[in-house]
């Protein structure tokens, strides 16, 4: 990716003149220098509980939380989303990792097909701020998720509309998580609800907004996605990962995302966490590559096979 300017970096109208150079410095910073995201998220503990971090397939290391820690400290990526405790027990000894704390989680047991499910704020933006202070740690933004389509969507956009306005008064950038779930939504992957999620995270004046990567039918889904990259304007796109897929298929979807779609980054858990450390820091560093260094799937794969 060509690098970007500070003057390149549109500051939305909500930060004050005093946290604007803060701002420019946190989003240089979760971008690169490139404008694009690579987001480690680490919130899973939480939201499926420990079904991601033990089990066949997934090694001993990941049921240790710093195992999380020792990925995040140790290969190239633009932030590290968890929730503030977890920074707060673990951050002394990777003070280095750059930060964003997810502020709202909710686990899994919610019956999410039955039930609409809410997820709720877990701290307000002052403490959030007063972490920051205290800690002396490097916290680039915070994150909040959404269930678009919920009887309590308006419950989620009032906290998160206030939350991004708050935070932007200290000079942080902010994600949103939107995922639309519920009795109400049929199809939470189809592209043109995905293309609804994406213009509410504008609206909600989000920085990045994070969606599930959409199923597309009759077309590429590297062009379905298309809409939801358009709608979003000038707040940018960036997918999740999903479930731990093999290497090589997840690193071409990703090219696609950011090469055919136009998405700006990636936000990437289980199909990082769930390897071994050595292994975990490669496939790191070869997401990084395509997001940010402009590397082909070709080179991202031959820094995950080490070579
Ligand atoms: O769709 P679900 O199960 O609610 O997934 C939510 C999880 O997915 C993420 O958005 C992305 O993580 P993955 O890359 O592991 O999918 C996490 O931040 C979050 O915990």
């Amino acid at each position: 990716m060509a690098l970007i300017k500070e003057e390149d970096i549109k500051v939305p109208l909500d930060v004050p003149r005093d946290a604007r150079e803060t701002y420019i410095k946190n989003y240089m910073k979760i971008t690169s220098n490139s404008g694009n995201m690579m987001l480690f998220a680490g919130d899973q503990k939480v939201e499926h509980l420990n079904d991601d971090f033990f089990g066949e397939g997934v090694p001993a290391d990941d049921n240790d939380p710093e195992h999380l820690f020792k990925i995040a400290a140790n290969s190239k990526i633009g932030v590290f989303a968890t929730q503030l405790g977890m920074i707060a027990r673990y951050g002394m000894d990777y003070a280095d990792v750059p930060y964003l704390v997810k502020v709202n989680s909710k686990s899994h047991l919610v019956k999410t097909k039955q039930d609409d499910p809410y997820s709720g704020q877990w701290y307000d933006m002052d403490q959030i701020a007063q972490f920051r202070e205290n800690s002396g740690l490097n916290i680039l933004g915070i994150g909040y998720t959404i269930y678009l389509g919920s009887k309590y969507e308006a419950e989620m956009f009032h906290q998160a509309a206030q939350l991004i306005y708050e935070a932007h008064q200290y000079g942080m950038v902010t994600v949103l998580w939107i995922y639309p779930r519920g009795e109400a939504v049929a199809n939470e992957k189809d592209p043109h609800l995905i293309a609804g999620a994406t213009g509410v995270g504008a609206c909600l004046n989000a920085d990045f907004v994070k969606v599930n990567y959409p199923k597309a039918e009759g077309m590429p889904t590297e062009e379905a996605f298309k809409e939801a990259v358009l709608a979003a304007g000038r707040t940018k796109v960036v997918c999740a990962g999903g479930s731990s897929d093999d290497p090589k298929s997840f690193l071409e979807k990703l090219y696609a995302q950011i090469h055919v779609s136009g998405a700006c980054g990636n936000a990437t858990g289980r199909n990082v966490h769930q390897k071994s450390l050595d292994e975990a820091v490669r496939m790191c560093n070869a997401i990084y590559a395509i997001t940010v260094e402009d590397a082909s799937v070709e080179d991202a794969l031959k820094i995950y096979n080490g070579e």
